[in-house]
């Protein structure tokens, strides 16, 4: 383990460990990053890696060990500290207050204005004003005010912390390319992401966390992905599965047909028929209409025009217990609002999505308790801290929102990119379990924004582009090119660009 420049690390820490009550989070955990460099932090869910970034940026004490900056001791006793030292994190989840602008957030928290437009700019969020309330903004525009907020302060060491789950390729692909520019100009940056594509495509190192331990730290080459997945897991994994082959829709008729549907601004004319026993994937690029869709299939908002029909009776929804009670049941993309962070993780899983919809999930106690306790297991998910959801990892908490629908079972599925923040193993036991459900008759709607789900969990895929529906082909034949051709709106005759 000698990564590269040690002794010329901007960033070098130690023996780190950390504990929360009877929880160890961090036993010895180790990290160095040198001028320029980008180094990839990684670890199944719950490994410790969100830990040792807030210690490193202030938000939380070490326990023991030490942390040097240009070879000297720090103490990082607050994120101010953290910053004076030149360490800019950017979380999990958006860190604007949601109740205040624009213009008040970036006062707060003394972020210099200029610098932050340009930053916004060079990202592509054209249309952002400064007193545009935090509360109205979309997840991925939250997510690059993030970004621009952390640039405008010119930090020595960047931090990312699964920055690019909530995005859209178009939108990671811009973060990626500032990221990795940032770095050729001397920053540097850790980078904590379950996408190996990513970093395969900026990061230089990969440093690798199991259960509090720095267990790896490996030069990113090809082939180093199964590698640092056998470190991550502490043992060899099964290679992913392919379900693409044909269609597998049960015979009849579609379980929900979609017709000619607008919604909000975005949504414009979409059609198309979800089966019974079949997995539909949605590709977009941001804001193509994408949340507005999952948002009125939901009844979270209103159609402007076009249909729904449910097992051939047309429908309208007006509230979301509209559609629940129709057997259809959303996983939204924002585990924040979807859970109840103060309660238990079985708390979590148990509560009916929606208290008023009475005959819903009427479930006899003792088996709920059977199901929940059945969909923990599935799921591993990490009941070391399973008494307020707010003390999971973020990974933990995307794993509980999923695991009520295993709980509880559906007719009909609505995911809205369920697997971010979600580590490898895990991500392909929720393949093999949307799977088992649409092999026990339940239609699947499943939005993704990493591409190469839509061949290892998907039958068919649809793209929308503009509010429409471009282009819809079986999922074999879904490779990432034909894909991202389609979501950029071009057809299979224009060439990708370059
Ligand atoms: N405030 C807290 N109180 C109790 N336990 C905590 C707290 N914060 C984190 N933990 C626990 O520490 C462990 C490490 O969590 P951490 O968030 O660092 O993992 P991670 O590697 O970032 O995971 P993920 O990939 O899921 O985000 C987990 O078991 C988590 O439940």
């Amino acid at each position: 383990m000698t990564p590269a420049g040690t002794t010329s690390a901007v960033l070098d820490a130690q023996g780190v460990s950390k504990r929360f009550g009877a929880v160890v989070a961090l036993k010895d955990a180790s990290l160095q990053v040198g001028r320029g460099e980008i180094v990839a932090l990684m670890g199944a869910n719950g490994a410790g890696k969100s830990t040792l970034v807030k210690i490193l940026t202030g938000a939380l004490k070490r326990d023991s060990g030490h942390v040097r900056i240009h070879g000297r001791d720090v103490r990082l006793s607050s994120p101010g500290a953290a910053r004076a030292s030149g360490l800019v994190p950017i979380y999990q989840e958006p860190s604007l207050i949601p109740d205040l602008d624009v213009a008040d957030n970036l006062r707060l928290c003394e972020t210099p204005v200029e610098p932050f437009q340009h930053w916004v700019a060079e990202l592509g969020i054209a249309d952002l004003r400064m007193d545009d309330a935090i509360r109205a903004l979309p997840l991925a525009t939250l997510r690059i005010l993030d970004l621009a907020r952390a640039l405008a302060v010119e930090p020595d060491v960047l931090m990312l912390d699964e920055m690019t789950a909530a995005l859209p390729t178009d939108l990671v692909e811009r973060v990626l390319r500032t990221v990795r520019a940032q770095a050729d100009a001397g920053r540097s940056v850790i980078y904590v992401s379950h996408r190996f594509r990513e970093i395969a495509a900026i990061c230089d190192r990969a440093t690798v966390l199991r259960e509090g331990l720095t267990v790896g730290d490996l030069k990113i080459e090809p082939g180093i992905e199964e590698h640092i997945v056998e470190l991550m897991l502490g043992g060899a994994v099964t290679a992913p599965e392919r379900h693409a082959t044909a269609a597998r829709r049960a015979p009849g008729e579609a379980r929900l047909k979609v017709r000619g549907l607008r919604a909000g601004t975005r949504l414009s004319d979409v059609s198309f028929d979800l089966y019974r026993g079949e997995v539909l994937g949605v590709v977009a690029l941001e804001g193509q209409g994408q949340d507005e869709l999952f948002d009125v299939l939901a009844g979270n908002r209103p159609a402007l025009a076009g249909g729904l029909e449910v097992d051939g009776k047309a429908v309208a929804f007006h509230h979301p217990a509209d559609a629940i009670a129709e057997g259809l049941t959303l996983v939204p993309g924002d585990r924040a609002h979807a859970l109840l962070m103060s309660r238990s993780v079985r708390e979590n899983i148990a509560v009916p999505l929606l208290a008023r919809v009475r005959n819903w999930g009427a479930i006899a106690m003792r088996d709920e308790a059977a199901r929940v306790g059945a969909a923990i297991e599935r799921l591993q998910i990490d009941t070391r801290a399973q008494g307020e959801v707010r003390r999971l990892s973020g990974g933990n908490q995307q794993k509980v929102t999923i695991a009520r629908w295993i709980a509880k079972g559906v007719k009909t599925l609505l995911l809205f990119d369920p697997t971010r923040g979600i580590d490898i193993r895990t991500k392909r036991q929720i393949y093999a379990l949307v799977r088992e459900l649409a092999d026990q008759g339940a239609a699947v709607l499943f939005y993704t924004s990493e591409l190469a789900e839509i061949r290892l969990a998907c039958d068919r895929v649809v793209v929308i582009f503009n509010g429409r529906v471009v282009d819809s082909f079986d999922a074999a034949e879904a490779d990432e090119a034909r894909l991202m051709r389609a979501a950029y709106g071009l057809t299979a005759k224009d060439a990708v660009p370059s």
